[in-house]
């Protein structure tokens, strides 16, 4: 058994009368790869920043080397070797990789002349502890978000980190990305440090993870060797219930095409686009970042202008050139970046939600008719199962997923006729997952297209009833629901995204999905 670095013993945190940890006992280990886990809300952030210092407990204690704290300061903490890298990095953007790598450790020891010999020195050095080839003067802003992401943890190594946590660190990586991250962290764990991981990403939690310890509203539902879990058991000590994600069937009778996409082209971004939705339909659109994706949804939401090709919804040939058009023609979007484009973060959860219908909202008076805004937020916090105290928190108080099934409400009161959906369950728990599936197929089932940009093929099969592949700004298969049913769709599926380039002619699997 390998000797605790850090216990944390009875700790209890609340928040106005909500408890956000509950009487929780952890222990990290030396040279052990601890995973927190639990659904949206349940604790695990907060209890990060207990033993980093910037959250103080109600009561409770944390025991480093045999000595016991009623609260720590971050400055404490760092000097304990506490380190945390959270989703936002905090690094320095017109800072070099250097500068970022090294800056905090200078102002830890209180260096007031800049030494940029000794600065490269320690900055290389952490970058070959993990292999790493960066160039020093390099802008971090210059940098793909995997690269920020591993200075942030040279950043970390150069402050004498003996325990690391990382809060949901894959979120915005590609699967080669991932698995370089995970096999760094791994080797870190071979050369004695700790490290406390966050994910929502099972996959993940079984490759990298030798204890799990869940959480639930608030409280520790269990300690485990990874070896003792399995995603079912996994997902219900998170939940508290059996998981499952239906797969979804299209009942809508009405054939006739909602959206009809032809020889669409942004240069630089995509090409030679086509696909049809209608109503019922829900299109997954799969492919890794860079693939065009995103691009394509912000064309369709009238935020990236077309070169060419034609849109038409409801059989007429449409221009979309703003937002606005868009909304107009019924057409709404969840996007990628939640944080910069999703939310008003200082206001309520009421104001978020119901910020995309404030005309519908306002009385003859021009006032905004409170009593409303109130019911139509309640009615979407219970019907998205969103924790929160009441429909006036400030939406920043609440948990990274809760905030997300904000934004989702946000734009499902809008009552569109068309959904994008740009990979709207990142960060989001396992048990919340299938809530916000269930919310899809109804939406569907009262007649709304969705297009599901996703890349978790989970997602994909038990939500869509189409498929697009792409890759590198274009089509490179469309499967039909017909194929989509067959046994080995999700083997051909993955066969197909890691070769792309052997795929069928396009014309012919473009038929497949209904392009006349
Ligand atoms: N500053 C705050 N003010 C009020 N409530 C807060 C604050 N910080 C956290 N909470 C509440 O404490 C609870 C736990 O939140 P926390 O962020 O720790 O959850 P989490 O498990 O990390 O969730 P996620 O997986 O969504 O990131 C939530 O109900 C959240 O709304």
């Amino acid at each position: 058994m390998l000797p605790p670095i850090i216990s944390a013993k009875n700790i209890t945190k609340s928040y106005m009368g909500v408890k956000a940890l509950d009487d929780v006992s952890v222990t990290i280990n030396l040279g052990e790869i601890l995973c927190l886990a639990g659904e949206n809300g349940s604790g695990k952030s907060t209890f990060v920043k207990t033993i980093a210092g910037v959250v103080t407990p109600d009561s409770g204690e944390i025991l480093f080397d045999d000595t016991s704290y009623r609260k720590l300061t971050p400055i404490q903490a760092i000097d304990m070797g506490v380190q945390v890298i959270y989703q936002d990095l905090s690094l320095f953007p017109h800072m070099s990789v250097a500068e970022n790598i090294v800056m905090n450790r200078m102002v830890a020891t209180r260096k007031r002349l800049v030494n940029w010999k000794e600065i490269n020195r320690i900055a290389e050095e952490q970058l070959q502890r993990i292999q790493l080839s960066l160039d020093l003067r390099a802008s971090v802003e210059s940098l793909s978000v995997a690269n920020r992401q591993l200075v942030a943890i040279c950043r970390a190594l150069s402050q004498n980190a003996k325990v690391l946590f990382m809060d949901e660190p894959t979120t915005a990586l590609t699967k080669k990305e991932v698995d370089r991250l995970l096999s760094i962290v791994m080797d870190l764990k071979a050369k004695g440090l700790s490290v406390v991981f966050i994910s929502h990403k099972f996959d993940e939690i079984f490759e990298i993870s030798d204890q799990i310890t869940i959480f639930r509203e608030g409280k520790k539902t269990g300690d485990y060797a990874v070896q003792d879990l399995d995603h079912k058991s996994l997902s219900f000590h998170m939940t508290g219930r059996q998981v499952e994600f239906p797969r979804y069937k299209r009942i809508a009778k009405d054939d006739t095409p909602l959206l009809e996409v032809r020889n669409l082209k942004k240069s630089g971004h995509y090409e030679n686009i086509n696909f049809t939705v209608r109503r019922g339909d829900i299109l997954g659109i799969i492919g890794l970042l860079g693939s065009g994706r995103t691009e394509l949804a912000l064309s369709l939401f009238g935020l990236n202008p077309i070169d060419s090709g034609e849109i038409r919804i409801k059989g007429k040939p449409s221009k979309i050139a703003s937002p606005a058009d868009a909304v107009g023609h019924g057409i709404a979007l969840l996007p990628e970046d939640r944080h910069s484009q999703g939310l008003f973060m200082k206001q309520s959860v009421k104001e978020n939600i119901s910020s995309t219908i404030h005309d519908q909202l306002k009385m003859t008076a021009g006032f905004i008719d409170r009593a409303k805004q109130t019911e139509v937020a309640a009615n979407y916090v219970s019907k998205l199962r969103i924790r929160t105290h009441d429909v006036d928190t400030p939406i920043r108080n609440l948990s990274g997923g809760n905030q997300q099934k904000a934004v989702i409400a946000k734009w499902v009161v809008t009552n569109p006729e068309l959904f994008i959906l740009d990979t709207p369950t990142v960060g989001i728990d396992i048990g919340s997952k299938s809530e916000i599936y269930e919310q899809i197929h109804s939406f569907t089932a009262e007649n709304m297209g969705v297009i599901l940009i996703s890349d978790e093929l989970d997602e994909i099969m038990a939500n869509c009833n189409k498929l697009l592949i792409m890759y590198d700004g274009r089509i490179v298969e469309a499967l039909s629901e017909e194929e989509l049913e067959k046994s080995d769709a999700r083997e051909y599926i993955l066969r197909v995204m890691s070769s792309p380039g052997q795929t069928s002619d396009q014309a012919n699997s473009q038929e497949k999905v209904g392009v006349s």
